[in-house]
């Protein structure tokens, strides 16, 4: 078993193999994403349960627009319906809602439905969720930089302030006071990053399952907490 005083403050989630998990259905992916709308709300309840003070998701990398339309259409509705259908439950329970990523390429109302949700609740602190929608890990530190460099190109900072924490508080994780996720998980078997969050996965412990994730569900997360809680984190120092 693992111990609720080991938990993770902050735990990412790559949420992948919705399709695979449709097609060995014959259903279409769509059904795959439908089914992965209902492991997150799942897991942003255990996060909760257990004292998680940050879950960060990938639920549409920038990448994802390549996708056929009709994909990314349904994506952006269930985007838009899961907000809608979980604010009150957010509310009650003590969760804030943020949003990460260019938000510029969403449809007018899911801008609209995101800036409304983040505002309802950003007074919440039991649990925050961050999910990362149209989120490019490089392009976040583009972003980040250009705006340093226009602030010493201002005099608004000199050269000499730039510095870990300057682009921590430009990333567009600033919206968290824990934006290092100490346990990294990726579902259905890929063992890869895929442009996710790149500068605050310096020093995260990563877990790779095999399950689809629609498939992963509680059982499956306590495996990923037992390993995290197994690892000597040394940032460095030897054994
Ligand atoms: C948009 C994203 C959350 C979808 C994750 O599942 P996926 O569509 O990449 O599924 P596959 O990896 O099985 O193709
Ligand atoms: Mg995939």
């Amino acid at each position: 078993g693992f111990r609720e005083d080991m938990m993770p403050k902050h735990v990412a989630v790559i949420m992948d193999g919705n399709a695979r998990w449709a097609k060995l259905r014959s259903l279409p992916a769509s059904a795959g994403h439908e089914a992965g709308s209902r492991s997150l709300r799942e897991l942003v309840e255990l996060c909760a349960h257990w004292g998680i003070r940050v879950l960060t998701v990938f639920a549409f990398s920038y990448d994802n627009w390549i996708r056929p339309k009709v994909e990314v259409d349904f994506l952006m509705t269930l985007f838009e319906r899961e907000i809608k259908s979980q604010l009150q439950n957010f509310v009650r329970e003590g969760i804030r809602i943020s949003v990460i990523g260019d938000s510029s390429k969403l449809p007018k109302s899911l801008q609209k439905l995101i800036s409304d949700a983040e505002e309802t609740t950003k007074d919440n602190s039991r649990l925050q969720l961050i999910v990362a929608v149209s989120y490019s890990g490089k392009y976040d530190i583009v972003q980040a930089c250009k705006s340093i460099a226009s602030k010493v190109k201002d005099g608004v900072i000199q050269l000499e302030d730039v510095g870990e924490g300057l682009i921590e508080q430009e990333l567009e994780t600033n919206c968290t006071e824990f934006p290092y996720p100490d346990l990294l998980i990726r579902t259905s078997g890929e063992q890869r990053v895929s442009n996710f969050l790149l500068w605050q996965l310096a020093y995260t412990e990563f877990f790779f399952a095999e399950a689809l994730w629609p498939d992963f569900g509680k059982a499956e997360f306590v495996e990923a907490l037992e390993s995290f809680q197994q690892r000597q984190r040394r940032y460095g120092a030897r054994r």
